[in-house]
């Protein structure tokens, strides 16, 4: 066991604060990782309020991490002291379930690993990326591919893995018409990726102060939700919504955007349930869906795919002891567009 410093909460709804916490020993297949960058997730948010549910205290949350290898397990083999790698939401699953096979480690149904929040496989409660180390299995750590800057590759380890994957599985691209709702953390990265895929894309926001930002980042298009004649003007516009808000929305609003058979996937994860008429996806057999994260795979098929497109996060760098007006800045929607925790001031 190591101790190492980390930020964490004491109990539900407390702030933030220093304190020391024990990190396993690097076992065969484990490395050791010193973190760098960790992203601030509307999730953690959530997480840190029990907005989701009773969890688990003291918390450290924290899944977009980004570091270097400083120690190897003996049989590891896909990474070595010094190489640049990253760590999302997860940080072990079943590994024998058909969704672990595929790839979707995201849906494993034999019972996944948060990377905090959660009990791994020792019994022992798991704690993110708000620390100066963390100790993972290789197989669920990638590799950041040099052209990417560690503290904006940071966000890609869950904003951008979480709107990358259902941007592919509903094949935005070239001829496609994409919205992207909410320009946060999740909601930016959504309208880079979408412009990298070739999509036609509109950001749909509550109000148009962010437009300037929305299309710098590659939007072609920017309205404003609060203006009923949004709705009116694009009605039956789209091929797919992707709905990155944080609070309960007005989902039936946003299908009426959709072409027959276009399909609006939420991954915005609001704390209370949302009303539907469910005419609103008999007219025009429209699809309303979900989208978790990604695998671990994909994850890393992103971060290639990132480098390559010269993406990163847009963000905004802190001391650790900002963490608790970082989240109170995030709840005022008052962030462009990531909060990134400089690890060495932890
Ligand atoms: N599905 C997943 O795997 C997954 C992964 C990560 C985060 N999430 C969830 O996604 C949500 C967004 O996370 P984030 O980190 O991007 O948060 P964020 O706070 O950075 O962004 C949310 C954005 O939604 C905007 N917004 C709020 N109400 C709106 C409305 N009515 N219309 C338009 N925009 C509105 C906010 O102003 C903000 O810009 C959170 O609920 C988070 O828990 C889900
Ligand atoms: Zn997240």
């Amino acid at each position: 066991m190591t101790s190492v410093a980390a930020y964490a909460a004491p109990a539900a709804k407390a702030p933030l604060e220093r304190t020391t916490i024990e990190r396993r020993a690097v076992g065969e297949h484990d490395v050791l990782i010193d973190i760098k960058y960790a992203g601030i997730c509307h999730s953690d948010i959530h997480q840190v309020r029990e907005g989701w549910g009773e969890a688990i205290f003291p918390m450290v949350p924290g899944h977009e991490i980004a570091g270097v290898v400083c120690k190897a397990g003996p049989g590891v083999t896909r990474f070595a002291v010094g190489d640049r790698v990253g760590v999302g939401c997860m940080v072990d699953s079943c590994r024998e379930c058909d969704n672990c096979r595929a790839g979707l480690e995201q849906y494993c149904t034999g019972g996944n690993v948060m990377t905090y929040n959660g009990v791994g496989k020792d019994g022992r409660p798991t704690y993110g990326g708000y620390s100066e180390k963390i100790v993972v299995d290789e197989n669920f750590v990638v590799r950041v591919p040099d052209g990417l800057a560690l503290d904006e590759a940071a966000p890609l380890l869950c904003a951008g893995i979480t709107t990358y994957s259902p941007l592919r599985h509903w094949q935005a691209g070239p001829g496609k018409k994409v919205a992207v709702v909410g320009l946060g953390g999740l909601g930016h990265m959504a309208v880079k990726l979408a412009h990298a895929l070739g999509a036609e894309v509109t950001v749909l926001s509550q109000s148009l102060r962010k437009k300037d930002d929305g299309l710098r980042l590659g939007a072609d298009h920017y309205h404003a939700t609060s203006d009923p004649e949004t709705f009116r003007a694009l009605a039956g516009r789209f091929d797919l919504i992707v709905s990155t808000v944080s609070a309960p929305l007005d989902f039936g609003a946003y299908l009426s955007l959709l072409r027959t058979d276009g399909a609006l996937v939420n991954v915005g994860a609001p704390e209370e349930p949302v009303s539907l008429n469910l005419f609103s996806v008999i007219g025009g057999r429209k699809t309303l869906a979900g989208s978790s994260i990604g695998g671990i795979r994909e994850t890393q098929e992103m971060l290639d795919f990132c480098a390559a497109h010269g993406i990163g996060a847009d963000i905004e760098v802190i001391r650790a002891d900002q963490v608790n007006e970082a989240y109170e800045r995030v709840l005022a929607s008052d962030v462009r567009y990531r909060f990134v925790i400089d690890a060495a001031t932890i």
